[in-house]
């Protein structure tokens, strides 16, 4: 007679960690597998596999695999910002890589109407998710970061048109999908205090965000009045990030401030916020963001800033968990 054992040993190859209880009675073998996060594709391959590899077991007849969905849904940490332009999606794409690079089961959801930037930031230009069973599979980009965006779902332009259920409905479309393995999301959101947000934080709450400006007074007044809609709505501010904070002079290295320096981390302390840390205003930043390749991939300064904020953001997500006793 067939053990336990020998039966989670045969599963493990394809289905490593998802193998719950295992039954025999009478000559039936039956085999409990999360499939939780799973695509059907791949639910069904593993089901396949499963009954093929306990078929003919000594003194089994036949073998049921039940399929059970118990892992959660992915967290939501939404990247905001109080004005466009400010760095927001490079912010977004780099914390997820960051976070990646990091050991962190990551993607990225690019929520952004007005300007959906993702496909390009992770060198997925012109990418069409398909779906199954009416909800999308992300796409991998760069770094191996599964990701949805705006831009996917709509032609250029086309989505700035849609206005509260439809900007609601897309969002869900994009957060609902087949996230699999994925445990954090990271929200590119539009910039501002719109349609998008609304949704975001009425059906699919993020458990914090992080709110990005650049160092100029009036950028910073916008980022207060994001950070204040977060606050009315009981999101969590995870903290701020200060972007294009002194520029590096690509000849001579030189160090300037076109936008001041330090008004974010000044800001953040008055609003009695943490301050995540600044990343400067570097072409290089520009450049590779335009190529598809996420500066956070490199090993130069400019990744390891990203990858500061980055593991601030996760300790942040981890102390949440276990304040909540799991
Ligand atoms: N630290 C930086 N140094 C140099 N260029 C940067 C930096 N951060 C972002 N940029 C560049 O600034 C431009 C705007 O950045 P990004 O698209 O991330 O901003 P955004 O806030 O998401 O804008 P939008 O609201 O239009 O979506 C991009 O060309 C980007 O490459």
């Amino acid at each position: 007679m067939v053990t336990d054992e020998q039966i989670f040993k045969l599963l493990t190859p394809f289905a490593d960690g998802r193998v719950g209880a295992i039954r025999t009675k009478d000559g039936q073998l039956t085999v409990m597998l999360d499939m939780s996060g799973l695509a059907p594709s791949a639910r069904n391959y593993i089901a396949q596999q499963a009954e093929a590899a306990l078929a003919g077991l000594d003194g089994i007849d036949a073998v049921r695999i039940l399929q059970t969905a118990q892992r959660s849904a992915p967290d939501l940490i939404a990247v905001a910002s109080g004005k466009g332009g400010v760095g927001k999606s490079t912010l977004s794409a780099n914390l997820a890589v960051a976070m990646a690079r990091a050991g962190r089961a990551v993607g990225l959801v690019d929520a952004d109407i007005y300007g959906p930037s993702q496909p390009r930031l992770l060198g997925m230009e012109g990418s069409k998710p398909v779906a199954e069973e009416k909800k999308m599979l992300p796409v991998i980009g760069a770094g191996g970061i599964p990701f949805l965006s705006m831009g996917q779902l709509a032609k250029p332009g086309q989505a700035i048109a849609w206005r509260g259920p439809m900007a609601g409905n897309a969002l869900t479309q994009l957060v609902d999908a087949h996230w699999g393995s994925v445990r954090e999301l990271i929200v590119d959101l539009p910039p501002g205090t719109g349609d998008i947000q609304l949704s975001m934080v009425q059906k699919h709450k993020p458990i914090g965000a992080v709110i990005i400006s650049t160092p100029q007074d009036l950028a910073l007044i916008d980022a207060a009045r994001a950070i204040s809609f977060f606050d009315q709505a009981k999101v969590p501010i995870i903290g701020v990030v200060e972007n294009m904070s002194g520029y590096i002079c690509p000849n001579c290295g030189d160090v300037s401030n076109p936008f001041g320096a330090g008004g974010a981390e000044a800001a953040a302390k008055e609003l009695n916020l943490p301050f995540l840390g600044r990343i400067p205003l570097d072409i290089a930043i520009r450049h590779a963001s335009d190529d598809g390749v996420p500066p956070a991939l490199g090993d130069g300064p400019i990744a390891k800033a990203y990858a500061d904020i980055a593991a601030k953001v996760a300790d942040w997500a981890d102390q949440r968990t276990a304040n909540m006793g799991g």
